[in-house]
């Protein structure tokens, strides 16, 4: 029988939308008022789900401190009131989208939550718009 647990955390970043092979008339085009060269910020709100059997002898799937202290560790201190265009390796290259930015974290918790475990984020940039990977 499987079980998910989640974890909510928080980061606060900056960021600006844009695709440096466009003009500027194509990146304002498509990406409007994300796009404004000064960045801007988010509250971003991420939800992390791991699903497993139930551990007998423990009663977890996981233990949900150890999920927060891998979250804390990787993601938050990474990300957390940084500008991801300008202050991280892993968007100075990649378009800082909400899709890219949850397959980035995504990618980074995998190697950190036991294999056993199926993995799933969902990342919401503002109250309406969020996204989840990997998709069902
Ligand atoms: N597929 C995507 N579409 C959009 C993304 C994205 O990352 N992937 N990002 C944006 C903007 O960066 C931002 O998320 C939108 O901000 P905003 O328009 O202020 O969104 P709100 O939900 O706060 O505002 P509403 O007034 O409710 O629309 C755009 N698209
Ligand atoms: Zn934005």
């Amino acid at each position: 029988m499987k079980i998910s647990v989640y974890r909510k955390e928080h980061f606060n970043a900056a960021h600006r939308l844009h695709n440096p092979a466009w003009s500027d008339d194509q990146n304002q085009k498509i990406y409007g008022k994300c796009n404004l060269p000064n960045y801007h910020g988010h509250n971003y709100e991420l939800f992390v789900k791991v699903t497993g059997e139930i551990d007998p002898e423990t009663g977890y799937v996981m233990d949900m401190k150890l999920l927060s202290d891998i979250i804390q560790e990787n993601i938050i201190k990474r990300f957390d009131h940084k500008n991801l265009n300008l202050d991280t390796d892993e968007f100075k290259n990649l378009n800082p989208t909400a899709e890219n930015i949850a397959v980035v974290i995504w990618n980074i918790l995998r190697e950190k939550v036991d294999k056993k475990h199926d993995l799933k984020i969902k990342l919401y940039e503002t109250e309406r718009n969020f996204v989840e990977y990997p998709a069902d």
